[in-house]
């Protein structure tokens, strides 16, 4: 059965070897192909394949300096390239493997050998997602874990203090979990962090906002491109959100599950670090924590 979620692009500027290629994979996965450089680059940052068969000897640009394109750009990188060419002599297949192909093969080519190492980079490839999933995913709620956010907010940071610009940082916390878990049951409690995980993400959908389960029933938000008030109306929007679920807390002065939030804009520059910064944003939660809950608190 094919995987829907694997996408094979295959290169080569003639027609015969596409076709013969791509008969022979079509069970395996979902084929995308080329038959110059150009568009193979254009179809490789659009479809982000899972793996690229590359022919070397193409007019115009061939497979060397399409792979050094692909190696060079951030979305294309990690893409597995497999060399298909007629080229086999061994300095040719060196420089294949030095510019970055995870194989090369040989024409004329052996349909079978052809086969079982794609597969092989395929498993590979299905793998690598897996772990990549399972380091940065937080398996209840299914939004990005602590060692995702700790990534993101490196890079953010990072933009931020070279742009100049400010960066937003929220800790979340949902209200009286305790009494929750206690009053209604464990399993209960994590049907609410899921809800909850799944409404904050859905308020955050701009490229530049994230948010991750940061540990228990705490909850961070980076907003990566706003101004103050634009924040603001986000993380109300969260807070009203996570009301508008109508979870029963009988426990809970509101009666109802809620968040309290915790939030800091400031520009990162020489003098802060995002350590400090997240500390500020966790003592602006106990603020909003000792004010009565529900509420956003800043430190503007
Ligand atoms: N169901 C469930 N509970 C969790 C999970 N992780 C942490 N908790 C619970 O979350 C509760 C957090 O409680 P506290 O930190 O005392 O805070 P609180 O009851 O939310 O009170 P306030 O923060 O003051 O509003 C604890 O009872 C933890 O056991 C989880 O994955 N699932």
């Amino acid at each position: 059965m094919i995987s829907p979620a694997l996408r094979i692009l295959i290169v080569d500027d003639e027609k015969p070897n596409l076709v013969v290629l791509s008969n022979l994979l079509k069970t395996e996965a979902q084929i995308t192909l080329a038959s110059n450089g150009k568009a193979a680059i254009e179809k490789a940052q659009e479809l982000k394949p899972d793996i690229i068969l590359l022919d070397v000897v193409m007019p115009d640009q061939n497979g060397f300096e399409v792979i050094k394109q692909l190696k060079a750009c951030e979305i294309t990188r990690a893409i597995p390239v497999i060399f298909i060419t007629a080229l086999g002599d061994v300095a040719s297949e060196e420089t294949g493997f030095e510019l970055g192909a995870c194989d090369y093969i040989s024409k004329p080519f052996h349909l079978g050998i052809v086969k079982a190492r794609v597969k092989l980079h395929l498993t590979i490839a299905r793998q690598c997602i897996m772990l990549e999933m399972l380091a940065n995913v937080d398996p209840l709620t299914t939004i990005p874990n602590r060692r995702k956010f700790d990534e993101q907010l490196e890079a953010e940071w990072l933009i931020a203090q070279r742009n100049q610009q400010p960066l937003v940082l929220a800790m979340v916390d949902v209200d009286k979990f305790k009494q929750y878990n206690d009053h209604y049951g464990h399993a209960a409690g994590d049907k609410v962090l899921t809800q909850v995980a799944q409404a904050l993400n859905k308020q955050l959908q701009r490229p530049r906002d994230f948010v991750a389960r940061y540990g228990g029933e705490e909850f961070v938000i980076i907003i990566g491109d706003s101004d103050l008030s634009g924040a603001k109306a986000v993380l109300d929007n969260c807070r009203q959100a996570i009301e508008d679920l109508d979870i029963e807390h009988e426990l809970s002065t509101h009666n109802k599950i809620t968040i309290s939030a915790g939030a800091i804009i400031c520009t990162p520059n020489n003098g802060v670090t995002s350590v400090q910064a997240l500390k500020q944003a966790d003592t602006m939660l106990y603020q909003a924590k000792e004010c009565g809950r529900n509420q956003v608190c800043w430190n503007e």
